[in-house]
Formats: C-alpha cells, structure tokens, sequence
C-alpha cells in the first residue's frame, strides 16, 4: 500500500532502495538469540599503517577518509576471512539526533552512529571498484558509536570536518591510526550482505563488532553539520544517511563468541 512504497522512497536516494531479486541485502537486525556462535571464528586482526591515510572527502552521502590501497601495508585478516583484505576507506553514518543513526540494530536497539571500515580482497580482485561487484569482494568493519565521554583520537578528524563541509570537497588528511576506532573488545558478529549505498551489491562479509566506541555529543554535532549539497546548492544537512533495514531472508548471523 501507500505506506510500504513511502518506505520504499528513500529521501537520500529517491529512487526504490530494495534492489529486486535481492538475497543478501545490508543492513540487518541482528537477533542476538538467533545467533550462532562458531568456535572457529578467530578474532579479527587489523594491521594499518598510519602513513597510507590519504584524504578525507565528501561524496554527498557521507564523508570517508580514504587510503592507499597499493600496497598490503593496511590490511585486515583472520576472523571469517579466508585470505587478508585491504583497507581502502572509513565513513559513518548518522542520524539528525542521538536517538537514531546506526545502519544495523541490535535486537533491535539503534546505536546514534555507525563506522564502517571497507576493505576490499586484494587476494582475488585488481582493484577495489573491481572488488565491488563480486560476492566476496569486500569485508566491511561495523562498529556502533554512542554517546559518553570524548573520543581523543576521533577529534582530529572532528576538527577538519568543516574542511569537507559541501559536496566534492576534499582535504589532504595523513597519518591516521584508524585502528584506534576499534573497540578493544574482540567480539563480533559476521553474516553476508551488501553495500548500503548505491550499487547496493551483494559483495560484502560483514564483521559487526559486539562493543560500541563512545564519543561525545558534540563530536557527533559536528557530523551534522556537513552537508549533502554542493556549494551553490540550497543546503541540506547530511543527517540520516543510513538506509532502513532489510529483510534477513535465509542467512544466518554467526558470532565469534558466546
Ligand atoms: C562504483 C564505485 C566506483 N563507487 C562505489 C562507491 O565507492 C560505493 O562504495 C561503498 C563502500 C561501502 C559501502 S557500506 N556503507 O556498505 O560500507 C557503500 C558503498
Ligand atoms: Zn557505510
């Protein structure tokens, strides 16, 4: 009816955001009782080096910090992952407020932020855009973000936000451990799914940590204020770029714990 098609018209996008024929499509609420522990899934181990930080750019959907992927100097491995995966960048998603923000839910709790660290499987595939497009192209790191104290390392990047704040900017931006917006519990969840943005394709094993990160509210007001146009357009704030769940259809959500 009227109601499910609105819902289907996401304001960011427009267009239908259910990708027809779609089985594995991101993101999810992870049911925590549904889950199933699997003993052999190894924790996570990220190596990044801090000197393949590139830029930080806006592309009207969020703002990613991007790396150099030429090299295997930042790499994530082990886990549910058979070989080591490149890192190639990090954004987030957020909401207009602290009520809501996060992609994936927790038994169906909404966390006001959400990282994603895209790693692309340089085992297989050339490049990253190539990587895209294959079901085990890209291993994607969720972590949840909430409110409560400073997050010290975060603040750098929070102070060159305003750098990036329209459409198309784009700022040099080196030397950034991005291992420290990891939380140090290991602890995850992994299933397979999608890229939550356009192209939507069903390439990504994601790795969904069970422990948020804290940063404080006025880190995540500053998010808000980028935005999604351009110089020159009529400004809309970049709040609530986070695409509504989808449907779990067959797939099991495995955690690394019990
Ligand atoms: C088509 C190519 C060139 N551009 C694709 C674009 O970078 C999209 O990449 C991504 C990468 C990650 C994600 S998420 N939110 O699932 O982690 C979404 C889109
Ligand atoms: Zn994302």
């Amino acid at each position: 009816n009227l109601q499910d098609n609105r819902a289907n018209l996401h304001p960011l996008w427009k267009g239908e955001i259910d990708v027809p024929g779609g089985s594995r499509q991101s993101p999810i609420n992870i049911r925590i009782r549904d889950s199933v522990f699997h003993p052999q899934l190894a924790p996570v181990h990220t190596q990044y080096d801090p000197n393949t930080c590139l830029h930080i750019w806006n592309n009207g959907y969020s703002f990613f910090v991007e790396f150099d992927d030429s090299t295997d100097k930042s790499i994530v491995s082990g886990g549910p992952l058979e070989n080591p995966f490149r890192l190639k960048q990090f954004h987030f998603h957020w909401g207009r407020n602290n009520d809501w923000g996060s992609e994936h839910t927790v038994d169906s709790r909404v966390f006001p932020a959400e990282l994603h660290l895209v790693h692309w499987n340089c085992s297989k595939y050339r490049t990253f855009e190539e990587a895209i497009m294959e079901p085990n192209g890209l291993a994607v790191i969720g972590v949840f973000l909430k409110i409560g104290k400073q997050h010290e390392k975060l603040q750098k990047l929070v102070d060159i936000l305003p750098s990036v704040r329209y459409k198309d900017a784009l700022t040099e931006f080196n030397y950034f451990d991005a291992s420290c917006l990891l939380p140090s519990c290991v602890d995850y969840w992994t299933y397979s799914g999608s890229l939550t943005t356009p192209p939507l394709t069903e390439s990504v094993t994601w790795i969904i940590m069970k422990k948020p990160i804290e940063v404080d509210h006025s880190q995540l007001a500053v998010f808000r204020s980028l935005l999604f146009t351009a110089v020159g357009e009529e400004e809309k704030y970049m709040v609530d770029n986070f695409r509504p769940l989808q449907p779990i259809m067959n797939r099991t959500v495995h955690s690394s714990f019990e």
